[in-house]
């Protein structure tokens, strides 16, 4: 089965960078939304999306040509043209035009019949996917590939809605699709391995802007593998500012000059949401029965004062 067009459902966070991403590698998109509202939100960010990555693309050279210039070199006009010339970027004004063509916008599920894959990114609760899920199951005729975006749903629980599950996988995503490179590919009890290879497939040959996508295969457990991580590492950091180990600067430089990371751990929290560090953080504290996973009270305050990071122009920093 050759993929060619793309269902996405939720033009929301996810479903607009997930329907540029895939347009972007030539596909035709059919993006779905429950009112002109939000399909209009997800085209308005699909266009900032674009707007960026040209304005990033076109700045490239000038940047290099300004660091050669910090090291003392005077370059002549003739080799200012010559580095605008080599790093003049394919990502044009056209190219831009040819992507956006790609994205249908539609409050329809009956676009979807035309797609060998959709892809679900819909609001995280189980009886809106339930819903979405029973929906495509009467329109599909079970040859499409159904996954799901979900962050912390149960997949086989989701696959149990599909009248094909054998066809139901989960790919989760990371903010931005678009430069994000990473997904986690977790198949339920009931994925066919046929489907499971297809997917892998299809994903392993995506590009974005940064370089090709890389799909791994992840066992469905709470959180699959990156948030396991992650999230209870932000939850430490919180411990540690509640306890006064350090400020929040210090904390969050200590983890990029000292681990490498590129962004400190309370201002990724900033970045994710307050909110949804703390949702994940307490799935798995309830999912594994584990203390090691106990939310921090910080966490927690912040949370409930509505201190929720970059969204509310408040977190642990201003915005
Ligand atoms: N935001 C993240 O960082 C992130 C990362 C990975 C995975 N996810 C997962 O991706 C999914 C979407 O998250 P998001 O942050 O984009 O959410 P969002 O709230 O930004 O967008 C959800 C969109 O789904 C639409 N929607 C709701 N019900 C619908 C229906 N019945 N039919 C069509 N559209 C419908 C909403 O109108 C909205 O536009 C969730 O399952 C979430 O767990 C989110």
């Amino acid at each position: 089965m050759e993929i060619k067009e793309i269902g996405v459902v939720g033009a929301g966070t996810m479903g607009a960078s997930i329907a540029y991403l895939m347009a972007f590698n030539g596909y035709e998109v059919h993006l779905v939304d429950i009112n002109d509202e939000m399909l209009n939100r997800g085209k308005m960010n699909i266009e900032k999306i674009m707007q960026s990555q040209l304005k990033f693309s076109n700045g490239r050279s000038e940047k290099e040509i300004e660091k050669i210039e910090k090291l003392g070199v005077k370059l002549t006009d003739e080799q200012k043209e010559q580095i605008r010339k080599t790093l003049k970027s394919s990502y044009t004004d056209e190219v831009v035009n040819l992507i956006a063509k790609r994205i249908h916008y539609s409050l329809k599920y009956d676009e979807m019949k035309k797609c060998q894959l959709i892809i679900e990114a819909a609001f995280e609760n189980i009886d809106v996917k339930k819903e979405i899920i029973q929906k495509l199951g009467g329109i599909m005729d079970g040859k499409a590939i159904l996954a799901s975006n979900s962050s912390s749903l149960s997949v086989t629980q989701m696959s149990k809605f599909y009248r094909y599950p054998e066809r139901f996988i989960l790919t989760h995503f990371f903010n931005p699709p678009y430069t994000l490179p990473l997904v986690e590919i977790v198949r339920s009890m009931e994925t066919s391995d046929e489907t499971f290879e297809q997917t892998m497939s299809f994903f392993s040959a995506l590009k974005n802007h940064r370089g090709p996508v890389k799909p791994i295969s992840v066992k469905e457990v709470p959180g699959f593998l990156v948030n396991r991580i992650l999230v209870p590492m932000i939850n430490e950091a919180f411990f540690m500012l509640d306890e006064r180990v350090a400020s929040a600067r210090d904390i969050d430089s200590a983890m990029k000059y000292g681990a490498g990371m590129p962004m400190g751990p309370l201002e990724l929290a900033d970045m994710v949401g307050i909110d949804v560090t703390y949702d994940v953080m307490k799935i798995l504290y309830e999912e594994y029965a584990d203390p090691k996973f106990r939310p921090s009270n910080l966490l927690k305050m912040y949370r409930n004062a509505g201190k929720l990071g970059r969204k509310t122009g408040k977190g642990v920093y201003s915005y």
